[in-house]
């Protein structure tokens, strides 16, 4: 296959991503199958794609250097080739003539004959220093402005630096962003009852007992997964799902509620193991066509009590009809980075001011709909405070029919993970290899009340089983 044709493939993604909104997997995925690329040409083109995308805060930031207008000025499909050069050049090991007259070639096809000659200089100049040596000249000094130099070191927008250096500490933020820009490893999750962790291919994960990392080769081919009997998750969903149901709750464990369960993943896994203890999941979500993929995944299983499509804030069913459930929350997602490279430019700091409402406002639900005893696991992919502990501790301030109680003995096997509140479990890619999952368990007490708390303050744990931080 010419490279030209990876290249185009490549191009044609990032105008996706770019113009439409795309996913860049699922775009990447739908160009890989149109083209029928083979597996070693495919890997090109993903790595083409993924770089590029996870590297833009550097690559811009270079090229800001060799261009003397704004880049906000230059034509969008000018700037997305020239990233793509940029990531060639600063991070593969693409000769640079290659590199070079590749970007000129797909310029001249793509917009027109007029910025070839300005792509050729702009990436002569680029190729005249390494990634490193760029760095040192273009990233602000650390000294001076840390979140700003990590920005431009390791491609995250700042106010994403200082949200992550505040959860994680100082100490590890590099390595936390560092762990951002590493392609997940892919791995599948057996579901009990329909399927052994012994027949998928790979290496067992380290603390779930139904988790595989996948060496190679494509997830769909292995028929436990084509067969709907096991599916690609996550080592830290799949700890979520498993939180959520080995959670102690006093009493009947009949009916169980994933409360915002698109696309499915989480409520495979669940609806497999409430059918094991002869409970039964009912799995909700706000939007069809997400519930629809829910009905996907769980077709087949056994344990599903229903799947409704509805607003899981003002939810159909009566309040105390289920004895436990899971809120896997609407978030930021900047815990799993990793596994979407265009995500860290898509979102705002003002995504802030809707989703954490809908987070608290989901997590009350939820422990509204679940009898007292029961148990409620709140979760989320982003390890930022406002979405994790922030939630929670707004949520516990305003209900003292809801006590914190202990997540972090669910998972005591899982070294490292302390979340920011007693109880809590934080994970992290750079720790753990998983994305970077909050998980709380609270537990619903008898009364329904207006605040006033008499055991201790929010946060603290019930039964005093930890110290509160
Ligand atoms: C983090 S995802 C859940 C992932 C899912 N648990 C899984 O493992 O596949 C959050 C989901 O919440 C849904 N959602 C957002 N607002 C909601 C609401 N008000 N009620 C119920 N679901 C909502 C989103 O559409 C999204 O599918």
């Amino acid at each position: 296959m010419p490279l030209d044709v990876a290249r185009q493939a490549a191009y044609a993604v990032l105008t996706a991503v770019r113009a439409d909104g795309a996913y860049a997997n699922l775009a990447l995925a739908a160009e890989l199958r149109e083209r029928r690329l083979p597996p070693r040409d495919a890997a090109f083109v993903t790595e083409l794609v993924s770089g590029t995308l996870r590297g833009r805060g550097t690559y811009d930031a270079v090229l800001a250097a060799c261009v003397k207008r704004p880049l906000d000025d230059l034509e969008a499909a000018v700037l997305d080739v020239l990233r793509l050069g940029a990531h060639q050049l600063l991070s593969m090991r693409v000769p640079a003539h290659a590199a070079i007259s590749t970007s000129v070639d797909l310029v001249r096809r793509e917009v027109g004959h007029r910025p070839a000659g300005f792509v050729n200089g702009v990436l002569r100049t680029v190729s005249k220093r390494d990634r490193d040596a760029w760095i040192v000249e273009v990233a602000p000094d650390p000294g001076a402005d840390p979140d700003g130099y990590l920005a431009v070191a390791h491609s995250h927008p700042r106010w994403v630096v200082a949200l992550l250096r505040e959860a994680v500490g100082d100490a590890e933020v590099e390595a936390l962003l560092r762990a951002d820009n590493e392609p997940p490893r892919v791995v599948l999750a057996s579901r009990p009852g329909r399927s052994e962790p012994a027949e998928l291919p790979g290496q067992p994960t380290r603390w779930s007992p139904y988790g595989v990392v996948l060496g190679a080769g494509d997830p769909g081919a292995v028929p436990a997964v084509a067969e709907g009997r096991a599916g690609v998750q996550d080592e830290g969903s799949q700890l979520v799902g498993l939180a959520a149901a080995w959670a102690e709750v006093d009493g009947r464990d009949e009916r169980w509620l994933d409360l915002c369960a698109g696309p499915g993943g989480k409520a495979a896994l669940l609806a497999a193991l409430a059918a094991g203890q002869g409970a039964r999941l009912l799995a909700n979500e706000r939007l069809p066509h997400r519930a629809a993929l829910v009905v996907r995944q769980l077709i087949g299983a056994d344990g599903v009590l229903g799947v409704v499509a509805g607003d899981g804030t003002c939810p159909p069913w009566a309040a105390g009809s289920f004895d436990r459930a899971l809120v896997d929350a609407p978030c930021t997602g900047l815990g799993a980075l990793r596994r979407r490279p265009e995500a860290r430019w898509r979102r705002t700091p003002s995504d802030l001011d809707d989703l954490v409402p809908l987070q608290q406002a989901l997590l009350s639900s939820a422990l509204d709909s679940v009898r007292p005893g029961g148990a409620v696991v709140y979760a989320t992919c982003s390890p930022v405070l406002a979405e994790t502990a922030g939630v929670v501790r707004a949520v516990l301030e305003v209900r003292a029919d809801a006590e914190l109680d202990d997540a972090r003995a669910l998972l005591a096997e899982v070294p490292d993970c302390d979340g920011p509140m007693p109880g809590t479990v934080q994970l992290w890619p750079h720790r753990h290899g998983t994305d970077a999952m909050f998980i709380a368990l609270l537990r619903r007490t008898a009364l329904r009340g207006p605040s006033s708390r008499a055991s201790g303050p929010p946060g603290s744990l019930r039964g005093g089983r930890a110290e509160p931080g």
